[in-house]
């Protein structure tokens, strides 16, 4: 198979976009022993929402590719593309060169990597781990010691980018840790992501994940209250959302998710359970350096709420329920 591949050096971007590129993942494809592509096999553990595409994609791309997930099922459509199984992350580690883990949240991510049966067991020199889970530092630091205590590589490299951009090949990856394993899995990370970002030592890449989240979820709980404000003082809240598209706060979250959300239907690309995960966690950061993030923290609150009205699996725009939800409570 050709690999496809050309990578600007400097920029530490793809120079491709549009079509679908192949990657060889070959270990005796010539293009591979040319270093335009990834040599060896693939792990992939983890297939929710973001997951399942992330893997897929490696699949179309040519890759070899060994998947495992709790809830085996989910593993059904990857095999019916041509991904083998392995029945632990041990099984997928030992079978592979590089394994990529994409787990709920910092307990899940640990448990599968350093757990009995976890990636760790199977890990030795030469092979690769890859989490792009969204944990926070402390979390990653303990699995990256598990990992290289057995000789092997270690990378975090959460992404920014929802269901859509996983589906597109369009993600942003925080990558930090082992430089070289960068390098290596980059024509891997060119497949699944849109761009990349090397940010030097283990935490780092967890920690500007969490900014990034924690400024996101403070936004839509923004966001919800103009829609709701709107409404109660007689403005069309689409109209809102288009005044807003066109303006210096326009995002294209608004654009996307408002439409639904005035309709108040929330179907599921990123979790509420795991935006509240993320502020959270970045509130336990900004304990930690105390550094005040008040607004972050009031956020915070109604995400919880929203969980408590059943909201956990739904998309976190459904936060907007909460606001709902306090209206009511004080007019009882
Ligand atoms: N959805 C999104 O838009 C984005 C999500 N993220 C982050 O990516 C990660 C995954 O998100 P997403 O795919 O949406 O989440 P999902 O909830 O869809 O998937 C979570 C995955 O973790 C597995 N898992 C959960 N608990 C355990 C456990 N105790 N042991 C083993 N496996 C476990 C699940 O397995 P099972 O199938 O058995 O439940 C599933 O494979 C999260 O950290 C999230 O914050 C990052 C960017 C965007
Ligand atoms: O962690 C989730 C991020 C979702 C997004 O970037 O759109």
């Amino acid at each position: 198979m050709a690999a496809a591949f050309l990578l600007c050096p400097r920029l530490a971007l793809p120079l491709r976009r549009g079509s679908r590129l192949l990657v060889s993942c070959s270990a005796s494809s010539s293009d591979a022993a040319a270093g335009v592509g990834f040599q060896g096999r693939v792990g992939f553990l983890g297939l929710g929402i973001m997951g399942a595409p992330m893997a897929s994609n490696l699949i179309t791309a040519g890759c070899d590719v060994t998947v495992w997930n709790r809830t085996k099922s989910k593993c059904d459509p990857l095999l019916s593309l041509g991904a083998k199984f392995e029945s632990s992350p041990a099984g997928v580690a030992s079978s592979c060169d590089v394994t990529f883990a994409m787990l709920a949240d910092p307990e899940s991510a640990a448990e599968v990597a350093c757990g009995t049966n976890g990636a760790a067991e199977g890990m030795a020199p030469g092979k690769g781990y890859v989490d792009v889970s969204t944990v926070d530092d402390v979390t990653s630091k303990f699995i990256s010691r598990h990992i290289t205590s057995t000789g092997a590589s270690f990378l975090e490299a959460p992404v920014s980018g929802s269901k859509k951009p996983a589906e597109d090949g369009l993600l942003i990856f925080l990558t930090a840790g082992d430089e070289s394993l960068y390098k290596r899995v980059a024509p891997l990370l060119d497949v699944m992501g849109k761009s990349r970002f090397y940010l030097g030592d283990v935490g780092n890449g967890a920690t500007m994940k969490l900014v990034v989240n924690m400024v996101m979820g403070t936004m839509m709980v923004s966001f919800a209250e103009g829609l709701l404000l709107s409404e109660k003082v007689g403005l069309d809240p689409n109209t809102v959302i288009e005044v807003i598209s066109q303006g210096a706060i326009s995002a294209p979250m608004f654009s996307l998710k408002g439409p639904s959300m005035v309709k108040a239907a929330y179907p599921t690309a990123f979790p509420l359970k795991h935006q509240q995960k993320d502020l959270r966690l970045a509130l336990a950061l900004g304990e930690m350096v105390s550094q005040p993030i008040p607004t972050a923290a009031a956020a915070n609150e109604l995400y919880k709420v929203a969980k408590s009205l059943g909201l956990a699996d739904q998309d976190f725009s459904a936060v907007i329920e909460a606001l709902k939800a306090k209206v009511q409570n004080s007019q009882q």
